[in-house]
Order: C-alpha cells, then structure tokens, then sequence
C-alpha cells in the first residue's frame, strides 16, 4: 500500500454516536455497524483490530435505496441508524452486492418493515436470497440485474457492475454517478474496525487491507482482475466497501494496490523462458518414497521443454511453496501411507492451496506403503476436490523402489511431463496393481 496517500491522523476521536448514521456525501449516508471485539472472521481471517459492516442509505427525489445490511446481531444499531435518516415507506429498492450472511444479517427484518421495497441483486444471487428468505421470497418484488442496468432515484440512479467471484458467484458492485461514489461490497474491503470510518482519518490499515486480500480474494485472482477491469474506467471520488474504512482519500491508489496484488505472482524462473514447470513435492520417513520423488524428478526432466524442482516437504516453508505452486504448471505430491493415510505436512500443504489459484493445474500423486497404501489415492482425491486435472493414475511402492520401480517412477516422470507439454506420453505400465497386488 505504499502508494495509498494516507494523511495523518487526528486526534483518536470517533464520527459515530450510539445509533448515529454518518454522511458520506449529500444524500448518502453509512448506516452500518461496529465489531471491535471480532478477532476472526469466516473461521480463516485474523482480525486483530475487528471489523464493521458497513451499509448505506442513498437518497434521492424519487425514494431512497438501502445498499446492503449488516450481521444479524448488529441488526439494532443498523435499523436505528437508518430511521435516523429514512422512513421504511420511502424505501424504494435494497441492493444487495453480496449475499454473505455478513450483509444480509438484518435483511429480512428489513423487508417486513419495508416490503414494498425492490430487491436488486445479481442473477446469480437469486438461489442464494430464496435459501436465505424461503417461503418469504415469493412474498416480494426480486429482480436480478446485470451489468449496464439502472434504477432511477428520480434525480439520481443507480447503476450496477456484475462482478462473480469477488469472492462469492453473487457478487455485484454499485455506482452512484452523480457523487461518484461505488459501492464494492468486499471488493477493496479490510477487517479494520475505526471508528473515524473515512481512510483518511482511521490508523493505517494497510496491514489488514492486504491481510483480507491475501485472505479473501487471492484464490480469485483472475475474477479480481476482471473486476478491475470492469470498474477503473469509472471516475469515482469514493470507494464503499463493505468492511473497513471508506475511501475518500486517493481512492484509485486502492484500486491501484489490488491489481499489484492480483497479478504478483512470481515470475517465470532463471533460464525458463516458454519452459513449464513441475514440481515434486514428497514427505519420506524411511528414504522410500524420497527415492521415488527422485526418479520422476530424474524422469521428468528428460523431457525437453520442462522444468522440474524436487522438495523434500519436511524442511519447506508452506507460504513460498505456495507462491511457487501458484505459477506452477503441474505438482506431483508424494506421501508414504502412515497409520491408514498421508502424512500431515502433505494435508497441511493441500488445504492450504485453497488459498491460491490451482484449478486446471496438472495433479499427480505418489508414495510408499507397507500393507493397506490408503495415501496415494488420498492425494489423488484431494487434488480432485481442488480441481486439478489428473492425467496419470498414482504411483504406488511397497516399502523401497526396486530398480524396475525406479525405472517405473522415471517413466512415470516422463509422462507428466509430457502431458505437460501437450504430447501424448507413452502408454503407462499400470504400477499401481501391481504394486498393490
Ligand atoms: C508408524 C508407521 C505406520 C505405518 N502405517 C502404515 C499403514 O497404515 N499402511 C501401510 O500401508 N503402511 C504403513 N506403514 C509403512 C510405511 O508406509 C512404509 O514403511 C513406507 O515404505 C514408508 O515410506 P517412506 O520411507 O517414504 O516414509 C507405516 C509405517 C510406520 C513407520
């Protein structure tokens, strides 16, 4: 964030009373909540400082809309908030850009006190309010919106971004043209709870917004940039996200800040060039399946146009072999079978590539066994579940190659990287059996 022009602070002092709302601009106020005592998130977000829900009123001569909720438990101060400056019969549309329980908390309260109001969301949203307000949904008036469409609020109207998977399918971004304001929901969001509310008066919170990034949006990299795309040709004044501070203050540095973030990924490797690039990852307890990582290492490197690194998981760091991971093309991950399954530094290592980008990515798996051998297929799964793309069945030893399994593991090496490159591998002797037979 070191391009965010961040003034200094004033004395600690807050914007908000007890169930206040607080102006963003003429018309527009923030009528969310505070969480100061939250220290994490949806189970996988540390939030040191806690968060706020952040929700909106946008007046016009024609009604008023109300742009997202809050959390359930946070309804009382939001609806205090709101009838400070509307009455629910002025309501004349809810937008919902997110239909995380976070923003939705207080939304079915919210339409029995105002059920003449229009429901905007996403198309994509839809499945998700008929779950949230079951029999309720056929009771009100829904429409799905997508982008380029518009509602007026007499002189002013809202204008709508689809924006899927930032970070949830439903996900959709608001403009405000005539105070260039954009609601973003969690898009440019940070777990940053200050009660100055406006970034240019809260501590800095650059941390925590690349903390939510990193977090939040990092496995939807490509959706993000997408998004990016979608939404920079607009001239905003202020960005409204859906947690944190607002951004009045050099607003585009933010948006700036989350291309970077979305597109530093490491670069291609010394000498790489065009080449792809494998890795062979494996856990070993006694040197056998270590064996069997270096001969698809060796193997795979026989193939021209690959690149292939071998890591003993045992002495990795999780983060970087993630980042490595994350522009790799393929990863074979080897475990040998301890006590019915794999090992737990591989478990650790797949369930924390939830957190970056490998759909599509080629998958194999490997390892040694004693009797039951329950840990390559394991992988295999896991990988599935990741939606990596197996090309090979799995390779299965019993205790310590043999030199024909070593010869098998090259060959096998071979074969992925030949998949790799796109060239039909030679046909593979199926190991698997007859290791397990
Ligand atoms: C504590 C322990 C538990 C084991 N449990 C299993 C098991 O449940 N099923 C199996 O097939 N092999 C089991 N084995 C055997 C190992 O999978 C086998 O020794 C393998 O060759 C070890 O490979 P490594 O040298 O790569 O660690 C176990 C070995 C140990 C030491």
């Amino acid at each position: 964030m070191a391009a965010a022009p961040f003034a200094p602070s004033p004395a600690p002092r807050s914007l908000i009373g007890p169930d206040a709302p607080v102006v963003l601009a003429e018309g527009v106020h923030w009528i969310g909540a505070l969480d100061p005592d939250l220290r994490s998130f949806d189970v996988i977000v540390r939030t040191a400082n806690g968060t706020s829900y952040n929700a909106y009123v946008v007046r016009g001569t024609a009604g008023v809309a109300i742009i997202d909720t809050v959390k359930a438990e946070f309804s009382a101060a939001f609806f205090a908030r709101l009838e400070a400056v509307a009455r629910y019969d002025e309501i004349r549309f809810i937008v919902l850009n997110h239909l995380e329980p976070d923003h939705t908390g207080a939304l079915p309260e919210l339409l029995r006190r105002a059920p003449q109001a229009q429901v905007l969301l996403s198309p994509r949203g839809l499945p998700l309010l008929r779950a949230l307000l079951r029999e309720a949904f056929e009771h009100y008036d829904i429409r799905p919106v997508t982008t380029g469409e518009a509602v007026s609020l007499g002189d002013c109207g809202l204008e709508f971004f689809t924006t899927p998977y930032v970070h949830w399918p439903d996900t959709q971004c608001t403009w405000l043209a005539h105070r260039r304001i954009l609601f973003t929901c969690d898009l440019f969001g940070s777990h940053f709870c200050d009660a100055r509310l406006f970034n240019d008066l809260t501590g800095d919170f650059r941390p925590a917004f690349e903390h939510y990034f990193d977090r939040i949006m990092r496995p939807f990299r490509s959706f993000v940039t997408e998004a990016l795309d979608l939404l920079e040709t607009l001239d905003f004044a202020m960005i409204a996200p859906s947690h944190g501070p607002i951004l009045r203050a050099g607003p585009r540095a933010y948006l700036q800040r989350t291309r970077t973030l979305a597109t530093a990924r490491l670069g291609a490797g010394p000498g790489s060039g065009a080449e792809k690039s494998l890795l062979v990852i494996y856990v070993s307890a006694y040197g056998a399946t270590a064996g069997l990582a270096q001969a698809i290492h060796d193997g795979a490197e026989q193939e021209p146009g690959v690149r292939v690194s071998l890591f003993d998981l045992e002495g990795a760091e999780l983060a970087p072999l993630l980042d490595l991971i994350e522009v790799a093309d393929g990863i074979a991950l080897g475990s040998p079978t301890i006590n019915g399954d794999a090992v737990r530094r591989i478990w650790d290592l797949m369930a924390a590539m939830t957190d970056i980008e490998a759909r599509g990515k080629l998958g194999a798996a490997f390892g040694s066994y004693g009797w039951s051998g329950e840990a390559v297929r394991m992988i295999e799964t896991r990988l599935q579940g990741l939606k990596l793309r197996l090309p090979e069945p799995g390779l299965r030893v019993r205790l310590h190659p043999s030199t024909d399994e070593l010869a098998e593991g090259r060959a096998f090496g071979r074969r992925l990287a030949a998949h790799l490159c796109g060239r039909a591998p030679e046909r593979a002797l199926d190991v698997t059996e007859a290791a397990a037979g």
